[in-house]
């Protein structure tokens, strides 16, 4: 029988999916596989998941084929289909995380043992995280203004055509996860909703870039993030279809540099890359307080209690939040990182352990001693208040001028605490 599987993981589309259109081209029958690991950590993911797969599997029926859906362990599963069906080759997107690594090691492995063909492909990142290499040595960039120039400068691969037709043999196609409880009503998930969303990004979002994307209370970043994790975009298609908007580029590669960080030091999620011997403290009241959004610093509440109320949460937010626990509450980087992880609808070990270790100076930022002047930041990039005002109800009543510093008001306000730490 001439069968290829494709393992889809963090890909999960079927526009520009290299392994997809090569294995169409190169077996007459592919079967296209994802497997419900218990050891993903979906955590509040899951049902943006079950709507990813859903998508994908109307997607694939309507190319004739069919997405197989098993439950277990990844490797175990994939191998015992592949045996079953006689199949000559595994195909597979390569991934960088300490878990996708080792998974993929162990997958090849057993695919020699069996004499099956195990593939690698590119399709997570724009340019794959072994790619590139500094001219000076080693076996990452740990800079990015280098990277970033090198990352511009390298070619590109053609994007993979959507295959005419999946021929699937005949086999139980097994049951999808139960849709459950999105979320947030933000975000639908599945490759249908990530492209439109794309498409209108392309056509209205991405020319105001540059002067929006600070902006804290209008909605001026495209919001792709969680489709970009997820894989229901090609991050290298919405790369082409953004050509010539710079700005936008440049943060797409700040997601490839953390990538190839990841790859070569897949501890990102435990280890300081750069030691720096701080000492942390073990204040769980303090870290409490910021998770609930109840620090008394309007600011950094409405940013934490948009990551509860939408799993998601502004980017120039977030820098302020990470930038106050660490900085402010000395609290250690890895009890916000992974608050954020198991909240964030696009928590991805690469993109956010690497700008969490980036606000605590332990990563790979060339000025680790960088602080942010939370009031500053507020002032400028919520000038009328009207972030703060959406997510801090408390505070909704409150003039532009003091909203930022209701501490200095002469009124107190019900229910909202005084700052933690002194902000003079
Ligand atoms: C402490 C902290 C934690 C973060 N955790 C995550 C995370 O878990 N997952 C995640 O995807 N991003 C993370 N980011 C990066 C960034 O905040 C989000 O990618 C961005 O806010 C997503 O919104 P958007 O899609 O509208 O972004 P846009 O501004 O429209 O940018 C487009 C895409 O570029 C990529 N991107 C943008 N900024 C960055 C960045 N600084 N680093 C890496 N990629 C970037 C994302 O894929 C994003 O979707 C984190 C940033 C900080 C400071």
């Amino acid at each position: 029988m001439d069968i290829i599987v494709v393992l889809f993981n963090r890909d999960l589309r079927t526009h520009d999916h290299p392994a997809l259109a090569a294995a169409c081209e190169n077996a007459r029958q592919v079967v296209p596989l994802f497997v419900l690991d218990p050891a993903l950590p979906t955590g509040h993911r899951e049902g943006f998941l079950a709507e990813c797969l859903a998508d994908l599997r109307r997607s694939l029926r309507g190319l004739g084929g069919e997405l197989v859906i098993r439950r277990g362990d990844t490797v175990t599963e994939t191998v015992r289909l592949a045996r079953m069906l006689s199949a000559r080759a595994v195909y597979t997107a390569l991934d960088v995380s300490a878990l996708a690594r080792s998974r993929q090691r162990r997958l090849a492995a057993e695919c020699d043992r069996n004499r099956t063909e195990f593939r690698g492909f590119p399709g997570v990142t724009i340019v794959a995280p072994d790619a590139l290499r500094p001219s000076g040595g080693g076996d990452h960039y740990r800079v990015f203004t280098p990277y970033w120039r090198a990352w511009s400068a390298h070619p590109r691969r053609e994007l993979s055509k959507v295959p005419g037709t999946v021929s699937v043999p005949e086999l139980d196609a097994g049951s999808p996860p139960e849709p459950g409880h999105r979320p947030s009503a933000l975000f639908e998930g599945g490759e249908t909703a990530a492209r439109e969303r794309m498409r209108r990004w392309l056509k209205h979002g991405v020319a105001d870039y540059a002067d929006g994307h600070d902006d804290l209370a209008g909605n001026r970043t495209s919001r792709l993030s969680p489709y970009l994790h997820f894989g229901c975009l090609s991050p290298l298609e919405l790369e082409t279809g953004a050509a010539g908007g710079g700005d936008f580029v440049r943060q797409l590669c700040w997601r490839d540099f953390f990538h190839q960080v990841t790859a070569a030091f897949p501890r990102i999620n435990r280890d300081d890359y750069r030691p720096r011997g701080h000492e942390w403290r073990a204040d769980s009241g303090a870290a409490q307080a910021w998770k609930e959004g109840m620090t008394g610093v309007p600011i950094v509440d409405a940013g934490m209690r948009q990551l509860l109320a939408e799993n998601w949460m502004h980017n120039r937010a977030r820098m302020i939040v990470s930038s106050f626990l660490v900085r402010r509450l000395h609290v250690d980087w890895r009890v916000g990182a992974d608050h954020f992880f198991e909240l964030l609808l696009d928590a991805d070990v690469a993109n956010n352990y690497g700008n969490w270790q980036w606000m605590a100076g332990t990563g790979n930022n060339t000025r680790p001693n960088q602080t942010v002047n939370h009031l500053r930041q507020a002032r400028r990039f919520d000038p009328d208040g009207d972030y703060v005002r959406r997510y801090v109800p408390e505070l909704g009543s409150m003039p532009a001028r003091t909203i930022h510093e209701p501490w200095r008001s002469p009124v107190a306000v019900a229910g909202y605490p005084r700052p933690l730490v002194s902000m003079d």
